[in-house]
């Protein structure tokens, strides 16, 4: 864990990259996107725990049609600044057999975690799979899937913020930040 200096002196150091106001006008209109495109399915919302909170904390209420709602959790990087082997926690279960199935995650990277998700809602059998990122880090490798809704582009660079986290610390920031490089 970050001591307070630690977690402090991080902030201090970081560059904003997207404003509290930004980021709320990304959230809603990525809540007219989904609307538009699944609010005839009935989704089942799954949050990718504990990165997603943030963001499906804020989508949630501006989805008006009806869905269910569970989460999944797992974890690639550990607190750490790089990924590793993904370590599943809580895995999609019986629930998104036939359902058309909308997972929520706070950032697309190398896209491992979100491929991995994907893989394990259609063994289970669900329906249909789509997914919504807050951010998509801008990477020169090509990712193994594409979201089906992109909040916003962040650059090839550590960030934190809006649920994600900088060893552990900063979930709770209303706007994004990159360290600096
Ligand atoms: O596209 P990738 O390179 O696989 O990385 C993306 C994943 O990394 C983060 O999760 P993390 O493992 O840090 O767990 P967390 O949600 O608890 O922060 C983030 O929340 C995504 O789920
Ligand atoms: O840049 C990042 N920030 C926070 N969490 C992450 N998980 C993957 N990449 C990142």
């Amino acid at each position: 864990m970050l001591t307070y200096p630690q977690a402090q002196q991080i902030l201090e150091t970081a560059e904003l990259i997207y404003s509290e106001r930004t980021v709320a006008q990304t959230v809603h209109r990525m809540a007219r996107d989904i609307t538009q495109q699944l609010s005839q399915q009935q989704p089942l919302v799954l949050c990718v725990m504990g990165g997603a909170v943030v963001f499906t904390g804020h989508l949630l209420p501006q989805l008006h049609f009806p869905l269910d709602f569970d989460y999944l959790h797992l974890s690639r990087y550990n607190k750490q600044l790089q990924g590793g082997e993904i370590q599943w926690r809580v895995e999609p279960g019986e629930s998104v057999k036939d359902r058309v199935v909308l997972v929520l995650d706070d950032i697309l990277d190398q896209g491992l975690t979100l491929a991995a998700i994907r893989d394990k809602v259609l063994k289970n059998g669900a329906r249909a799979f789509y997914s919504a990122v807050f951010a998509e880090k801008e990477t020169s490798k090509p990712k193994p899937l594409q979201a089906d809704f992109v909040g916003l582009i962040v650059p090839d660079r550590y960030v934190f913020g809006f649920g994600m986290d900088i060893h552990g610390a900063w979930r709770n920031l209303p706007a994004v930040y990159a360290v600096k490089d």
